[in-house]
């Protein structure tokens, strides 16, 4: 082996990580792999695949940076005498200027912080952890992949938004997230279910943050996020799309400061907001007979998801393949079969014993849409597009 290349993923509520080793072709199982889960929470954990799950001893005054610290030490003793190559990140916003994986110096970093407005639960932390491994090793490749780029390939259309022509000019556009997840399933989904992946695909990304990508011949031809990671589908604690009259209401009428409507709308709302509970849906599940609240989440959640599937096939005009990813898209049968189970109208039918025992395809024979469960690996996609950047050995 000559070489290891780390990857950081900081997403919402967690920091997940993998090594890889550097040659290629890059296996998609990495050397080691894991994640810091919950880290703003009362019991962060710490799963990685050498260790039983354990609970993460975090500073509360700053718990990103202290579960980035100990990331950090753990995968330099996983190391052992192994060169590290670069350290691959996961950046959520990418703006209209980064598409490609790009070497992220001093100069490049001062630029990626002008989107910190734009996707304030995720950008600090990764650019975070770039300026961390800068100071120590000022020399270690640092490269940033960006969640943006693979909506690059949106239609105009899709990309503007009704609001004077000059927003557009400024950039205020759609630009779309969980790229790097929607780019590795156009990857493997060929692979696995043929033609079919080349025709009229919904890939449905549901987890903390959650987002639906409507692809054609593997692109990205529409999506339910647009400008921040709040646009779309309500997610754990995270809105989704919202009438702008009520934002106007809430900061002139109700009087919130532009930082009290941010954490309103990025902190407390969806699951977490309207069960008042968690933003968990495993955790709603076992308690939604007694709780009306929850009830009302849950219903609101799959509402939310079915009404833009709807909207996403009127887009593609037809739907021959839905795919569910992410951490709730994998893992939560309940959540899956109370979507599909509004889509019945598409001719869409799900294989309940399939569904329960989470198989690569979920529909029955008769229906007239596939649905397949894919696991994604954002942090195998990263490591393969920061590759060509890489020194060659
Ligand atoms: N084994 C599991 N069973 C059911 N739900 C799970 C499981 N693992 C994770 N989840 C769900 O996935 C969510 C986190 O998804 P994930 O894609 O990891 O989010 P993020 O990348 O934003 O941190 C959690 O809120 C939880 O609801
Ligand atoms: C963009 C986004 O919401 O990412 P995550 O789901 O990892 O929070
Ligand atoms: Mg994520």
């Amino acid at each position: 082996m000559n070489a290891c290349v780390l990857v950081l993923n900081c997403g919402s509520s967690s920091i997940k990580f993998a090594l890889f080793d550097a040659d290629l072709p890059l296996e998609r199982v990495p050397l080691w792999s894991g994640k810091t889960d919950d880290i703003t929470g009362p019991a962060p954990t710490f799963e990685a695949s050498d260790t039983p799950p354990e609970r993460l001893n975090v500073d509360a005054q700053a718990p990103y940076h202290s579960a980035l610290q100990q990331i950090k030490q753990r995968a330099i003793r996983r190391l052992g005498g192994i060169h590290l190559v670069a350290v691959v990140h996961r950046v959520v916003h990418g703006g209209a200027r980064y598409f490609g994986p790009v070497r992220v110096d001093q100069v490049v970093l001062a630029d990626l912080r002008n989107y910190i407005p734009l996707a304030p639960l995720h950008q600090p932390f990764a650019l975070e952890a770039i300026e961390s491994f800068l100071q120590m090793q000022p020399k270690l490749l640092q490269i940033a992949c960006f969640d943006t780029a693979f909506h690059h390939t949106l239609p105009r259309v899709e990309k503007m938004l009704p609001l004077p022509y000059s927003a557009w000019e400024r950039g205020i556009q759609r630009y779309g997230f969980h790229g790097l997840s929607y780019q590795y399933i156009s990857i493997v989904l060929p692979e696995r279910h043929g033609d079919l992946a080349h025709g009229k695909v919904i890939v449905a990304h549901l987890g903390s943050g959650a987002s639906l990508c409507g692809m054609q011949n593997l692109r990205s031809v529409a999506t339910t996020m647009g400008f921040s990671a709040l646009d779309g589908l309500m997610m754990g604690t995270r809105c989704g799309a919202l009438d702008p009259g009520v934002l106007l209401y809430l900061m002139e009428v109700e009087q919130l400061s532009p930082q009290q409507l941010g954490h309103v709308l990025y902190y407390e709302s969806g699951l977490l907001g309207i069960s008042g509970v968690s933003s968990d849906p495993r955790a709603l599940l076992q308690i939604e007979i007694d709780n009306p609240r929850v009830r009302d989440a849950l219903a609101l959640y799959v509402q939310r998801i079915v009404r833009e599937i709807g909207a996403l096939t009127a887009v593609l005009g037809g739907l021959d393949l839905l795919v569910f990813t992410a951490g709730i898209g994998e893992n939560n049968a309940e959540m899956r079969a109370r979507i599909c189970k509004e889509l019945h109208f598409l001719g869409l039918i799900l294989d309940d014993s399939a569904n329960q025992s989470a198989c690569q395809l979920i529909s029955t024979s008769q229906s007239r849409v596939a649905v397949a469960i894919e696991p994604t690996n954002e942090e195998w996609m990263a490591a393969n597009l920061a590759h060509a950047l890489l020194p060659k050995f």
